[in-house]
């Protein structure tokens, strides 16, 4: 049955999903509230990814139910899920390296339009996509590196154009997959002001971080996964003081020097 709540974008109905003998995921339960920017943290091997992969459908659950706008997706496949306006950005960056920052974006957008990257491509040359690619560009703050080939772009950058890709199709809902990893403190900082902003401009986010100090500084409410169960959810400072959440991370230590350290990275 769909319990919904009014409010809720995406309902995760206790899900679980099975790897041969190893439930990544199992029995999670939590909702996604319309324009919230939601932190899904946990240590690793925690089923995170695994979470997002059967929101956007690349795996299947295999029990439980998945519900966008009320309505189930559960057994939706991937294309169905991103019409219906989700996105994902991957921990790994991708970007094709033979054409150039502001092309990739354009063509994120044609395949959305499109849906065929030969067509995309031949709408490459309108005015009009490039013009839409350079403003995702200007949101994300690198519309300076429209004209340069990803190749030759530092980290920081290619993170951005992962996200300025994915905000490409228009998302109701953003996932984040660790887009902080890899960055120095001063660069993930910037970053993570910047998927503030975007949150702020109307776009539901669920993020998956490791770097808890940025988490707790932009994030409205935590959900928190440990061998793939669900042990804390709701406003960031109360769930990071919750026992079970600080044994977690802590492997138990319950001293509150080691535990006061705790938000500087997991
Ligand atoms: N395709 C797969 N086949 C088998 N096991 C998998 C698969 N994907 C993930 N797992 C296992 O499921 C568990 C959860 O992995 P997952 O990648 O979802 O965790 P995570 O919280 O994202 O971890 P990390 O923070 O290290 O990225 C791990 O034990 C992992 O080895």
């Amino acid at each position: 049955m769909n319990t919904t709540s009014h409010d809720s974008l995406l309902r995760v109905d206790n899900v679980t999903v099975q790897f041969g003998g190893l439930k990544a995921v199992s029995g999670v339960t939590f909702d996604v509230r319309k324009g919230e920017l939601l932190g899904l943290i946990g240590p690793n091997g925690a089923g995170k990814t695994t979470m997002m992969r059967a929101i956007t459908g690349v795996v299947r659950a295999t029990e439980g139910r998945i519900y966008l706008h009320g309505e189930d997706i559960t057994k939706q496949p991937i294309h169905k899920r991103i019409r219906k306006h989700m996105a994902l950005s991957q921990q790994l960056v991708r970007p094709l390296r033979q054409i150039t920052v502001a092309e990739n974006v354009a063509l994120a957008a044609g395949s959305q339009l499109t849906r065929s990257p030969l067509r995309a491509l031949m709408h490459l040359s309108q005015k009009e996509q490039l013009e839409i690619a350079l403003q995702l560009l200007d949101r994300v703050g690198i519309r300076d590196y429209a004209d340069q080939l990803p190749g030759t772009l530092p980290l920081g950058v290619l993170k951005r154009l992962e996200v300025a890709r994915a905000l490409a199709t228009s998302p109701e809902l953003l996932l984040l997959d660790e887009p902080l990893a890899g960055l120095n403190s001063k660069e993930a900082k910037a970053l993570a002001d910047t998927i503030q902003h975007i949150n702020q401009q109307g776009v539901t986010i669920i993020l998956i971080e490791h770097n808890l100090g940025e988490v707790m500084r932009i994030c409205q409410r935590l959900v928190v996964l440990d061998n793939g169960r669900l042990i804390g959810q709701g406003e960031p400072h109360a769930v990071m003081a919750d026992p079970q959440v600080r044994s977690a991370y802590l492997g138990g230590a319950q001293d509150e020097t080691a535990a006061s350290t705790e938000t500087s990275h997991a």
